[in-house]
């Protein structure tokens, strides 16, 4: 996302940056003309009389292109690049010159260009960040700048934000600390809440933090764009995340904040979320999205729930915030609590995590602690694997082909149709892949991964993995709770989505088999999981905006679809007016 004031036909207040706008036009194209330029006045499908209004005349090669011409330029350019990271950086230019033009190519090509501006690409980026950066793309608050950030808010000319995605840069994905090398996912979590649920470009906020970093190799690179110092400690971390969560609140009130990729997220939450309209998405949005194709995948087995048994490898944030979860839906479906939690085992870098393992369990790991095992301990996950004999296998745990081809077959031998989900993210951190887990269970497996994996052919027949992705869910929550103006964002809403989600499948998909909806209809899904969030919002009396509880759920569906941004036209679902606007009036827009 490029800084509001490189982003002015979509600007409603004309007020100018700081320090940033003449600069940054100016660095775009020489100031040739009296009124400055912004680089989304160069579209090539401009026609006769908007290049006349905007000036811009003879700066544009002469040639009007339709959309489908430019959808052919870009693409030829893309799949010219010989390396991901070569089109990431494409594409990243292309969102910051041409912001309508990236975002209907990304809904065009949903699943061709998300993992080039998501995982796993995203991931490669992070790494290589201080090395492949070309200009900011998102807000830098850094420590030093602590006492003074509401200050820095102002920098960031945007009149409205809708949503910021906000990172401490300590677990990115499952690359470890990146330090402010991560702001590659703010970055790309709001080009997908764009792309995927139709928030304004424009009031898309990414946000990384740098309260310093233990990533060695970042603190000796002289491009390092960080403070080159150590962590500061959790008590300061959360004193700096309390004065940016007032300055935010005080610019932009009311606006949601995600939580993205921190090593200990649970503090924030803990915190924020009775106070302010904030979600962690690891915890909350992951646990949605794997219990939305879980719930799919359980009916898939015919076992009832009450038989079932889950292994997590893995008992960070991501795994707790499942396990819980799927947990719920079991106690809602009638089964005891005290019997619900006992359907989980988790594994960590210890082992099985039990009461009396000898060390003192982190807290978020207690809930789901074993105290049935009678003494034995269980180091490996094959040993757990062996002692609990699990329906399905859940992986979050940063663990690269953690399930090995002895793991997934004795999940195959247990089990009909074992369920087998390694959702550690990028692909390079995956636990197996697909085409491992359709050959070492005699293509009985019912997947998903975290990452995409391209379809599997045997027999004649075509297989497509599942993408057990926050994304099917997080842009959905950020859409609903946006347009009720939810107060804060609970357990029941995160909940909603999950059932939205499940439930938002095709008669066709069902047939298939699959467990999440065709990544092409996303913006679709989007609406369904936004309107389950504004349906659960209102029934706990968090709306602020009354008026959606008038609606009936075809008008409600309207009604988002309409406040959904869609660049230019289209064919795309929730098609809503143009917002380009020309000196603060709605501009003629090209027909492409
Ligand atoms: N598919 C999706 O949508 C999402 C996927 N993820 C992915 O999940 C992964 C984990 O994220 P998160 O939970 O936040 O990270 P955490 O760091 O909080 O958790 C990682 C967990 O894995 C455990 N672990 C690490 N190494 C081993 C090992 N060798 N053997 C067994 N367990 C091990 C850790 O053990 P210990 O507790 O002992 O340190 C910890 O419990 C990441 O790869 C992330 O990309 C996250 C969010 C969404
Ligand atoms: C997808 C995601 O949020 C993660 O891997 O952290
Ligand atoms: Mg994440």
């Amino acid at each position: 996302m490029a800084p509001p004031s490189m982003m002015t036909p979509f600007l409603r207040s004309g007020t100018p940056s700081q320090s940033g706008e003449h600069q940054v036009s100016s660095a775009v194209h020489s100031a040739v003309h009296s009124r400055s330029h912004s680089p989304t006045d160069f579209d090539t499908s401009y026609n006769e009389d908007l290049r006349s209004q905007l000036k811009v005349r003879g700066l544009l090669p002469p040639h009007v292109e339709s959309y489908e011409l430019q959808k052919a330029r870009c693409l030829e350019q893309i799949a010219q690049k010989s390396n991901p990271i070569d089109k990431y950086m494409y594409l990243s230019n292309l969102r910051n010159t041409n912001v309508n033009l990236f975002y209907r190519l990304l809904m065009d090509n949903m699943k061709e260009i998300t993992p080039l501006v998501y995982t796993p690409v995203v991931g490669e980026a992070c790494v290589k960040w201080s090395h492949i950066y070309t200009q900011p793309e998102g807000l830098y608050l850094s420590y030093a700048d602590r006492g003074n950030l509401r200050a820095i808010l102002d920098n960031w000319t945007a009149e409205h934000v809708d949503i910021a995605v906000v990172t401490d840069g300590s677990r990115i994905l499952g690359l470890g600390d990146l330090g402010v090398n991560g702001m590659g996912i703010p970055v790309g979590k709001l080009a997908l809440y764009v792309g995927c649920a139709g928030i304004q470009p424009d009031r898309t906020l990414p946000i990384t933090i740098d309260v310093g970093t233990e990533n060695a190799a970042n603190l000796k690179d002289p491009l390092y764009l960080g403070a080159k110092m150590h962590r500061v400690s959790e008590a300061e971390q959360l004193e700096f995340l309390d004065e940016m969560m007032i300055a935010l609140n005080d610019k932009w009130p009311g606006l949601l904040v995600q939580f993205e990729d921190f090593k200990n997220p649970f503090p924030s939450l803990e915190r924020y979320r009775n106070t302010y309209t904030c979600f962690n998405d690891d915890i909350q949005g992951t646990g949605a999205v794997v219990l939305g194709g879980t719930i799919n995948a359980l009916k898939n087995t015919g076992i009832p729930f009450k038989d079932q048994k889950l292994v997590f490898f893995g008992a960070g944030s991501a795994a707790v915030g499942v396990a819980k979860q799927i947990c719920e839906l079991f106690i809602k479906s009638g089964i005891p609590e005290s019997d619900a939690r006992k359907m989980f085992w988790l594994v960590d870098s210890k082992g099985m995590v039990a009461n009396d393992r000898g060390d003192t369990l982190q807290e978020h790991k207690i809930y789901f602690s074993r105290d049935d095992n009678n003494g034995q301990q269980f180091k490996s996950l094959e040993e757990v694997v062996d002692y609990v004999k699990p329906t399905a296998l859940m992986g979050l745990s940063t663990i690269g082909g953690a399930f090995t081809e002895s793991v997934v077959r004795k999940m195959a031998s247990y089990n009909e149709k074992p369920i087998i989900f390694p959702l550690s993210n990028p692909s390079s951190k995956s636990e197996c892949t697909f085409e491992q887990a359709m050959q070492w269970t005699n293509n009985k497996v019912i997947f998903a991964s975290g990452s995409p994996f391209p379809d599997f052919e045997a027999d004649g027949k075509v297989y497509t993995p599942g993408q057990g992705n926050n994304m099917y869910v997080f842009p959905g929550i950020g859409l609903g709770t946006v347009l009720c103006e939810a107060v804060h964002v609970t357990q029941e809403m995160i909940y909603a989505s999950a059932v939205g989600l499940a439930e938002s499948l095709t008669d066709e998909e069902r047939e298939k088999g699959l467990l999440y909806p065709n990544l092409d209809r996303i913006r679709s899904i989007s609406v369904i999981v936004a309107r389950s969030v504004i349906r659960a919002a209102q029934k706990e009396n968090l709306d602020k905006n009354k008026t959606l509880q008038w609606l009936n759920d075809m008008e409600l569906d309207n009604y988002i679809r309409s406040k959904m941004y869609n660049p230019a036209g289209g064919d795309h679902s929730g098609a809503s007016s143009p917002t380009l606007e020309v000196n603060g009036q709605p501009a003629q827009l090209p027909n492409l």
